[in-house]
């Protein structure tokens, strides 16, 4: 990796995954830069959720590696899995709180589970985590009783909780409108800055979460067909990345002459 690019804190490496005679992912190669945002992007069923299990360890591939902080997932034993999913926090689209916890105790459980610290100290992680999260006065509440917005922030704080290395969101706003999207999406950013984590982001929200990537990956027809700044990506010439540009934000013109050629032609 040349010098002006930060390290890779995950890579995949020609990964190959099949479900029973579909293959999904043909020959995945992507490399997570390391304190950055990489936003994977494409068609519905192209396989993005399947990328992020791979690097979850959720699933295992036919063929390939899945290179986390020099361990390959791909291979590693449970006890290996579990020390390295301690640096992951994960908002997926449905949340997946438990609902007869209440929100202080949903956001507790990493902690609760997964460490030896003191309630005490657990209690006053969890205040700092729902505070970042402006969720005030929520602590007793159950999640049947929040809003969509309100548990995706509850969400978020857990993921949060054991201070990860790395975050993956997938399709963290769905069901969301406008506002509540907002909302979330400002929470990541201010979150990001102040905890430095490696984000993964798979979203359809285009092109509004191009403002908070450093890097979008289009997957298609099994492979990862680029890898670049949002704006590099926007003007790409890639056939298939110049297609879902235009097919998710209209036409873009790279020069004042090609636009003007298309109103010549009509
Ligand atoms: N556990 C599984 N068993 C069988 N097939 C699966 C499994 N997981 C995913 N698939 C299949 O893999 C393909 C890709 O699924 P995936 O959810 O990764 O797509 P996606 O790109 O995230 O789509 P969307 O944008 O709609 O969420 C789909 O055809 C899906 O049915």
């Amino acid at each position: 990796m040349s010098k002006e690019q930060p390290a890779a804190a995950i890579e995949l490496v020609g990964i190959e995954k099949r479900f029973g005679r579909q293959t999904v992912l043909r020959d995945v190669n992507l490399s997570v830069a390391s304190g950055k945002t990489t936003v994977i992007v494409g068609a519905s069923g192209e396989g993005k959720s399947v990328i992020i299990k791979h690097m979850l360890g959720l699933v295992r591939p036919e063929r390939g590696e899945v290179r986390v902080f020099g361990s390959n997932l791909a291979k590693a034993r449970k006890k290996e899995l579990n020390r390295i999913r301690m640096e992951f926090g994960v908002l997926f689209q449905n949340v997946a709180l438990f609902d007869s916890m209440s929100v202080f105790d949903n956001v507790a459980l990493p902690l609760r589970e997964r460490t030896k610290l003191s309630e005490t100290v657990i209690r006053a992680k969890v205040r700092e985590k729902l505070d970042l999260m402006d969720l005030v006065d929520a602590d007793d509440k159950f999640p049947a009783q929040l809003s969509g917005g309100m548990k995706k922030r509850v969400g978020l704080a857990r993921a949060l909780m054991l201070d990860p290395k790395v975050v993956f969101f997938d399709e963290p706003t769905t069901g969301l409108d406008v506002s509540r999207s907002n909302e979330i999406y400002r929470l990541f950013h201010k979150t990001q800055r102040q905890l430095g984590y490696t984000a993964v982001i798979v979203s359809h929200d285009v092109p509004k979460i191009f403002k908070l990537a450093d890097y979008v990956a289009l997957l298609a027809d099994g492979k990862i067909q680029g890898v670049m700044s949002p704006e590099s990506f926007q003007l790409s010439d890639h056939p298939l990345i110049r297609r879902y540009v235009e097919e998710t934000m209209g036409p873009i013109y790279s020069s004042a002459k090609e636009e003007a050629a298309l109103y010549e032609s009509a």
